[in-house]
């Protein structure tokens, strides 16, 4: 029995063909094999990674020219079956590479270096003979000693029954932490007879009797001292009298810092509840909905994500919970550590590698039924998944820019239909393309209006920034910023203050009539090329020089726009040089913690201003917050990009929802040079639907996503001319290629024309149905692999992007 013959797919992503290879299993590894597992396999003049990604028993391969696997590294598949499905469907989703597709399921430290462990679970005694001889005394032993002794099969069946487990140790992370502990006997008699013994030292006595009410209790010696004031000295004595003994323990790497306090359900409201029951009804019916959780900030989309996964628990099933970036969103998960406890694992990327290897053997495991994770967590290796959560599932971060080029919520979907459970979107402002799907009943749409204890939504007033300047006003605040800022300091309230830094100094804008400079063809405003003083367009490939006087109004003050967090700092300090101000950006949050640690000292009224940039737009939720200032609305308005205007109004909606989320009324300045711009008039109303009618209108005029699918070329070199060469072949390829319904724009420069040397230019493709888009792109990259990278060109295929 067995199988003879795996099939496998390779770590050799410059390879041209992209299938899986067979090679031959040897005779003493046909039981054990399974798909999943990695392997060593000989590929051209040296060994290399591989998957086994299924088994059989023939192969066209004639038998002196297949090669047998060199290694096998797992013994436990690391992948499931489920898993190498998801890996065929990604690599035709967004035309990647298998083994890409592969490796992005995994946490780093299974590519990383690491031993493996097997650590006996049962007595010695009770095990074959020659189990026991290579134990010896110890209670681990290394894989390759079983491997060595040929007695992986022994290993295999001794790990399904529980007697052996397997232990992976990343080897730059040294050993498995262990330390030292106190166990408090659980024998009453024994402290009995400990006390008398210690009648003459009033110390001792005081600890074990503070031990009999902590009988059979494990804790570390330094809280034991300071819960009882004992010494290290008194400690001794009463281990010396068999109160107490030390342990080692082995901890996990806690990437928790502190201790929670747990909390219970809500009692819902009747929005939130309608919400839960919808999502209820499709889990009993093992439906594969998908539903947009549309809320507004602040109307407990976070309650009902807590309620919805509480019922997945209870039905013994395991839960997703997908976050933008979570180190960015501490709040978060603390609310569901403190709702969830020890079931909740945490992946992000501020852990270290060991950690999240950690966190995800936790839940391979099954030691943990909730994840909560950016974007690579949706690949958590459950295998019983009752629910899915994307919360603020408009944000770009959730879609990988590189291979694979995945977008987390087409994974979610996939993986909700192969399990049947449902999918929750949630957002305030969701993606143009969701609210549009959810519109034709793709998905099922779910609204939160009002917010959770019915609170005010918070005022919000535009303050022109033309007029201030007219004024007289040359400070980046407005007047009525001061005041506010000055109301508020001295009310003792809070303040969030952020600043755009999206498109950062990347544009051209008249400070006297807001005109920011666009290309005359394409209603995109021209990005400014530092270098060559020039404005470029990034769809057409129009250019001129930086005017001196606005082309619209002929004034002077017309410059590149842009501030730094400090330089905000610097003139909060000069107006108010009281106030307290705490920074959140690149530069204040370098290492680990530090979003944690600000966001403490904020929550505790340490601060009276919070100033930063992107981070601080979502999720925080502080009572005193009632003022919220954007210092500069436009930055993102005029990125060189078809959903500039969307992420703008989103931006300003989500850091409009700080403010008055409990009992104190909220007020939001919003400063701006085009107050005139529909993103920003709309947001004032913080009503998302005007938002999206009109959005959609210029959408379908300029025939862009939602009502077109775009795909992105992109071709570079260290040499211009050949970047340029490459990227008219793929665009002519296309063209010739596919059918005449489809608009091929470029070649063009992309938005970032020269990247680490390299010029690069892009091609973009628009279409509303191509069934043939998919092999003829698969072509175009199987022509670039085969021979253009030998010329030097890197070429990348991008179905969705998420900039262009
Ligand atoms: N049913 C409820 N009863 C009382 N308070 C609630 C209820 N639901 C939520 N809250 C509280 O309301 C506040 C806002 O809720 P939450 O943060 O979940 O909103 P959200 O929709 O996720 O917000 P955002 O999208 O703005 O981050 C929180 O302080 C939360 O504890
Ligand atoms: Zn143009
Ligand atoms: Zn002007």
């Amino acid at each position: 029995m067995g199988f003879s013959v795996a099939e496998v797919i390779v770590d050799v992503a410059t390879y041209h063909v992209d299938r899986p290879f067979d090679y031959a299993v040897p005779q003493e590894w046909r039981e054990i094999i399974e798909a999943g597992c990695r392997v060593k396999v000989p590929f051209g003049p040296r060994n290399v990674l591989g998957f086994i990604v299924g088994l059989k028993n023939e192969t066209e391969v004639p038998p002196n020219k297949i090669k047998p696997i060199a290694q096998i590294l797992d013994i436990e598949p690391v992948l499931t079956e489920e898993m190498l499905k998801m890996a065929k469907w990604l690599k035709n989703e967004t035309i990647c590479y298998e083994i890409d597709a592969l490796q992005v399921m995994l946490p780093s430290a299974l590519r990383a270096k690491y031993e493996k462990i097997a650590v006996l679970q049962v007595e010695l005694a009770k095990l074959p003979q020659e189990v026991q001889t290579l134990f010896g005394k110890r209670q681990k032993a290394n894989f390759k000693e079983f491997e060595k002794a040929e007695l992986l099969p022994v290993l295999k069946e001794l790990i399904a029954s529980g007697c052996v487990t397997i232990e992976n140790i990343v080897k730059q992370q040294g050993s498995v932490k262990e330390v030292r502990m106190v166990e408090i006997t659980s024998d009453m008699q024994v402290l009995e007879k400990a006390l008398e013994s210690a009648s003459r030292a009033a110390k001792q006595r005081q600890l074990i009797i503070w031990m009999q009410a902590h009988l059979g209790e494990i804790i570390a010696p330094h809280h034991l001292y300071e819960e009882t004031g004992a010494t290290a000295t008194v400690l001794q004595g009463v281990i010396e009298k068999g109160a107490a003994r030390f342990v080692q323990e082995e901890v996990y790497r806690d990437p928790f810092t502190k201790g929670v306090t747990r909390t219970q359900s809500l009692q819902l409201t009747q929005e939130q509840n309608v919400a839960l029951q919808a999502i209820s009804k499709s889990m009993d019916a093992a439906d594969a909905t998908t539903f947009l959780l549309r809320g507004v900030t602040g109307s407990g989309k976070t309650e009902v994500y807590l309620q919805a996964i509480q019922k997945v628990l209870d039905e013994g099933k395991e839960a997703i919970m997908l976050v933008p970036e979570i180190s960015l969103t501490p709040q978060m998960t603390e609310r569901f550590r403190s709702r969830f406890g020890e079931l909740v694992a945490v992946m992000h990327s501020g852990l270290s590698v060991g950690e999240k290897y950690d966190e995800w053997r936790k839940i391979q495991q099954g030691k943990v039924s909730v994840v909560v994770g950016a974007r690579s967590a949706i690949f958590a290796p459950f295998t019983n998944i009752g629910l899915i959560i994307l919360d603020e599932e408009h944000e770009s971060t959730y879609k990988q820019e590189d291979s694979p080029r995945y977008h987390a919520r087409d994974v979610a979907i996939w993986r909700s239909q192969f399990y049947q459970c449902p999918v929750i979107l949630g957002s305030a402002t969701p993606a143009l393309e969701s609210f549009a799907r959810a519109k034709k009943g793709v998905y099922t749409l779910l609204s939160l209006k009002q917010r959770a204890m019915n609170q005010a939504m918070p005022t919000v007033y535009v303050a022109d920034m033309r007029e201030e300047l007219q004024n007289g006003n040359r400070s980046m605040f407005s007047e009525q910023l001061i005041e506010g800022i000055r109301l508020r300091l001295e009310r003792r309230e809070q303040m969030v203050l952020f600043l755009n830094r999206r498109g950062y100094s990347s544009f051209v804008l008249c400070r006297d009539c807001g005109t920011v400079v666009q290309c005359p063809n394409c209603d995109i405003s021209l990005t400014y090329h530092r270098t060559q003083e020039k404005l470029k367009c990034h769809y057409c490939g129009y250019e001129e020089h930086v005017p001196q006087i606005c082309p619209q109004c002929q004034s002077e003050h017309i410059r590149y726009f842009g501030t730094g967090t400090q330089k905000v700092e610097e003139e909060i300090y000069k107006l108010f040089p009281e106030a307290r101000v705490l920074r959140m950006d690149v530069d204040t949050t370098k290492h680990k913690g530090a979003h944690e640690e600000i966001l403490q000292a904020f929550g505790e009224g340490r601060a009276d201003i919070l100033l930063g940039t992107q981070m601080i737009a979502k999720g925080l939720d502080f009572p005193n917050i009632t003022l919220v200032g954007v210092l500069s609305a436009d930055t993102s308005l005029h990125l060189p990009d078809y959903r500039a205007a969307e992420r703008t109004f989103q931006l300003l909606t989500q850091v409009s929802g700080r403010a008055g989320r409990h009992d104190k009324p909220g007020e939001v300045v919003i400063q701006t040079y085009t107050p005139e711009h529909y993103a920003i008039e709309l947001s004032k109303m913080q009503d998302y639907e005007p938002f999206y009618e009109r959005e959609m209108f210029l959408r379908r005029r300029s025939g862009y996503p939602p009502y077109y699918y775009v795909a992105l070329v992109q071709v570079s070199h260290e040499d211009v001319m050949m970047a340029a060469e490459y990227a008219g072949r793929a665009a002519d390829w296309l063209r010739a290629n596919l059918s005449e319904k489809v608009a091929i724009i470029g070649p063009t420069t992309a938005s970032i024309s020269r990247l680490q040397n390299r010029y690069r230019y892009q091609c973009l493709i628009k279409y509303k149905i191509e069934p043939n888009l998919i092999p003829v792109l698969q072509r175009l990259l199987a022509m670039y692999r085969a021979d253009w990278i030998k010329q030097g060109i890197l070429m990348t295929v991008d179905l969705d992007p998420s900039t262009i």
